[in-house]
């Protein structure tokens, strides 16, 4: 077992509400399993569990590793920590008891992409947040909301922005069922906590009530701000547990040994102390798109090169980026490098809503149904996932051409239903040929191979739009070798001789994957965005940030960079605390990736 400090021994032997804060590394996390194992086995009567509640599934994964590694914690004792995400254990809630509420007694997740679809035409009548005043943004919000509430209340399809509202509305209306859950969950510990959104904090107040509560912070980790976590949440929780308040500070066991820590705290102030920091290394790059991604290219493979030199399989290495953009464009760079370079092998955690609703379109093809209906129905999901593949920012050329599909659609087939042939220009015509080279495709009853073969005939078919789909479906990692998705679809071939249940199969286990804790961090190469980085971490990081864009000596535009158009003005507060979390993600070593001539405002002292 690890020494615990002074201060970690003081959480293991406080009893009642706690407020534990720290930095990246103090140990946090493992102090919290060792009292969670501690109150499994001194206080829990049988049937009762220590509830861990985390925001990402990752970090989820990380600790149930770290509760695996924990030599001092017997197995009966970590079968009493159950460690779950807020949206599993709030839907739980609601699945048992949301009929307390008003909600419809069968519901179901309106996943993301459900989510986007559904939004998607008061999203573009209003278009982006930024170019909003106070009041239009409002009042988007408000419909948006009002909508989410039509969906789940009328149609019982209720989306993950509703679990924390609803299950608050459910544990304040109910001392019934405060106290059934505190039978249940004794002690609750909440991770990331500085992170509570204010519905959130509602469940976590309703809780308290009977629970006790343990909450596990870093303030300088607060990057969902935008989402509602409020920078006065601390303060909150102590007003109202009065909790014991433990202070871990600058500890840190992560990154021992390195400057990783003190640099990252220096970030937060632009006072740097030092020339050189131990664990930290710099790269400058040429502002062109060939000398930048060729630098990136030889830091990953550099840096690959040393953590397989380790002899360890378990070795990961993350590119933190700013953007979503950046993250598929590093994707498709590290997918198919320049020059004699291989692909670098990699998982990229990108937004899933594109690639699910691809998937959804392959999976409709999968099924070779030969139905008479089957162009409309393939019609039907390009148009899906047209509406839904950019998420809450929905593209307007997108929304206006599935209207425009919809439409060639109904006159194609009003042309044939009076016995015409259907218009020579009409953009439907790829789409049937494309679907009738699926219907060629011979399937073999091993999904993998299948779902590559009509993948293959929308990237080589006539149609773009096609072919787009196939692009972003391959960023789904579902069919991977003993997963339940492939299991299934084997299946299904074996009783039905082919993938009658394809669509449905491929549905649901996105939902599945959504809720599934079993899963083993990441490891090999990620590519991630910054914001998704927080609670987890990596034996290197790398942070690489875009470039400014010239006419001549002025620059034109300047995207993906740490800071927006890395201008200092502003508060940049925000920026500074998301940096901090990319750099102090990395165990042994981070390199910072900025532009030679035109450095990142953040590592300019102040
Ligand atoms: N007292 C200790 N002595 C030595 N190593 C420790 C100690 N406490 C924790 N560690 C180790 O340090 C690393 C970081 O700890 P932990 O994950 O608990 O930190 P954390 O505060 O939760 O970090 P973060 O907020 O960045 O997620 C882990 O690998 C853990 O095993």
């Amino acid at each position: 077992m690890v020494d615990l400090t002074p201060k970690q021994q003081i959480v293991l032997a406080t009893a009642g509400h706690q407020l534990v804060t720290g930095g990246p590394g103090s140990g946090k996390t493992t102090v919290s399993i060792l009292k969670a194992a501690k109150i499994a086995r001194e206080m829990l009567k049988p049937g009762q569990r220590v509830l861990f509640l985390s925001f990402a599934r990752a970090t989820v994964s990380r600790v149930l590793e770290a509760i695996d590694e924990e030599k001092d914690v017997s197995s009966d004792e970590r079968s009493r920590i159950e460690v779950d995400t807020y949206h599993s254990f709030f839907w739980r809630l609601l699945k048992t008891h949301g009929y307390l509420v008003g909600l419809p007694r069968r519901i179901s997740i309106l996943t993301p992409p459900g989510e986007a679809i559904a939004l998607a035409a008061i999203r573009r009548e209003y278009g982006p947040d930024k170019k909003l005043d106070e009041a239009q943004l409002a009042e988007k919000r408000a419909r948006e909301k009002a909508e989410r509430d039509r969906l789940a209340f009328a149609e019982g399809k209720v989306c993950f922005d509703l679990f924390a509202d609803l299950v608050a509305r459910l544990l304040e209306g109910s001392a019934k069922l405060r106290a059934m859950t505190a039978i249940a969950w004794p002690c609750i510990i909440f991770d990331e906590f500085q992170d509570t959104s204010a519905d959130q904090w509602r469940v976590v107040k309703a809780l308290g009530d009977r629970c006790t509560l343990i909450a596990l912070a870093d303030p300088e980790q607060r990057i969902f701000e935008f989402i509602g976590a409020d920078p006065a949440r601390l303060d909150h929780f102590k007003a109202a547990f009065a909790p014991t308040f433990t202070e871990l500070g600058s500890d840190n066991h992560r990154s021992k040994g390195t400057d990783i820590l003190l640099f990252g705290n220096e970030l937060l102030t632009a006072k740097f102390s030092k020339a050189e920091y131990s664990g930290i290394s710099f790269c400058l790059f040429p502002s062109n798109r060939n000398q930048a991604y060729a630098a990136l290219v030889t830091q990953v493979l550099q840096a690959r090169a040393r953590l397989i030199a380790t002899g360890r399989r378990d070795w990961s290495l993350a590119i933190l980026v700013p953007t979503k953009r950046k993250m598929r464009l590093v994707s498709d760079i590290l997918r198919d490098p320049f020059g004699n370079v291989p692909t670098i092998s990699h998982a990229a955690s990108i937004d899933m809503e594109g690639p699910i609703l691809g998937a959804e379109v392959i999976a409709q093809l999968m099924q070779q149904e030969r139905a008479s209906d089957d162009l409309d129905q393939l019609v039907h999901l390009i148009c899906q996932y047209l509406r839904g593949r950019g998420g809450s920012d929905p593209g307007k050329g997108d929304l206006g051409d599935a209207v425009k599909l919809e439409s060639a659609l109904a006159k194609w087939n009003e042309r044939i239903a009076g016995g015409q042939a259907p218009h020579a220009n009409s953009v439907i015509h790829p789409i049937a040929a494309v679907l009738s080279a699926t219907r060629q495709v011979v399937m073999v009853g091993d999904p993998d191979k299948d779902w590559i073969a009509i993948r293959a005939t929308l990237a080589d078919g006539a149609c773009t739009r096609l072919r787009a789909i196939a692009n972003d479906a391959r960023n789904v990692r579902l069919l991977e070798r003993g997963n339940l998705m492939r299991n299934t679809l084997e299946q299904n071939w074996r009783e039905r001789g082919r993938y009658s249940d394809a669509l449905d199969i491929t549905r649901l286990a996105f939902v599945q994957d959504h809720f599934a804790t079993a899963q083993r961090p990441e490891t090999g190469v990620i590519v991630m965005n910054m914001h998704k980085a927080k609670g987890k971490q990596f034996d290197e990081v790398i942070v690489f940030e875009g470039w400014p864009l010239r006419v001549g000596k002025e620059i034109k535009a300047n995207p993906d960079r740490i800071v927006r158009e890395n201008k200092l003005e502003g508060d940049l507060s925000q920026a500074r605390q998301n940096f901090r979390v990319s750099v102090t993600r990395a165990k042994s070593r981070t390199t910072v990736m900025t532009p030679k001539d035109d450095v990142c405002v953040l590592l300019k002292s102040d």
